[in-house]
């Protein structure tokens, strides 16, 4: 990873800026603004899906980007920047860091793991793994991906399907791995963005937590419905 943007997300604030079509705030304009808010509220890097919102970002902002691609393939469940046509789509809007789906499930197009990071490293692009467990930690170590984050814990069947943050899966990366490992993935609140600091991550991303009002809204009727009975 280019050093100059690891010294800048170490210990920060990641904010994943993210609305798919069916959510209320769909919309590039939307997402920019998203990013602004969290440029402003200091965050050091913002994580953001699909060429348009990208494009959209850049131009507001000059924190470091991870970018990704989500999209639905029939033969595969994998949907974080599946095949090389998001790579090379993320490639031509330029980011800083592409984020892919480094799980070992079957890849759309019996496209590998392996060539699609192979092509990113010779074009000297940098690679976050988004992985659901230790193996698939390590083994994208192995293939020389730049650092890994615990995205998909609780997103994959054969992961532990729990409600909040994967603190376990966190700590037991940082154990094993040299390579830098970001906590991700149903982190709500400051103080659980504080404990991975302390297991040894790297960075922390919030993405609902900051930007789904409709999910912010959702947790606090029903604490309150909870509390009230
Ligand atoms: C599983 C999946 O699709 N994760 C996506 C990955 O980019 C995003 O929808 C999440 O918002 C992001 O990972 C941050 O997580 P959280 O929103 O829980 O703070």
């Amino acid at each position: 990873m280019n050093d100059s943007v690891i010294n800048k997300i170490n210990k920060g604030l990641i904010v994943s800026c993210q609305a798919l079509e069916h959510e209320p705030l769909f919309g590039a304009d939307i997402m920019a603004k998203m990013a602004t808010a969290a440029e402003m509220g200091g965050a050091v890097c913002i994580r953001a899906n699909s060429v348009i919102d990208i494009a959209a970002i850049k131009k507001v902002t000059s924190l470091p980007i991870i970018g990704l691609i989500k999209r639905d393939y029939e033969d595969s469940e994998i949907f974080i920047t599946p095949t090389l046509r998001e790579v090379k789509e993320l490639m031509d809007v330029g980011v800083d860091i592409i984020a892919l789906d480094c799980t070992r499930r079957k890849r759309p197009n019996n496209e590998t793991l392996e060539e699609i990071v192979e092509y990113m490293k010779q074009h000297g692009q940098k690679i976050m793994a988004d992985i659901s467990t230790l193996e698939e930690a390590i083994y994208a170590e192995s293939i020389g991906i730049d650092c890994v984050s615990t995205t998909l814990s609780g997103y994959t069947p054969y992961s532990p399907q729990q409600s909040g943050p994967d603190f376990q899966l966190l700590k037991d990366t940082v154990a094993k791995l040299n390579i830098p490992v970001i906590a991700e993935g149903k982190i709500f609140m400051p103080s659980e963005a504080i404990q991975m600091l302390n297991l040894g991550a790297y960075a922390v991303v919030v993405g609902s937590a900051i930007t789904r009002p409709q999910l912010i809204t959702e947790r606090y009727v029903n604490d309150i419905r909870k509390a009230l009975g």
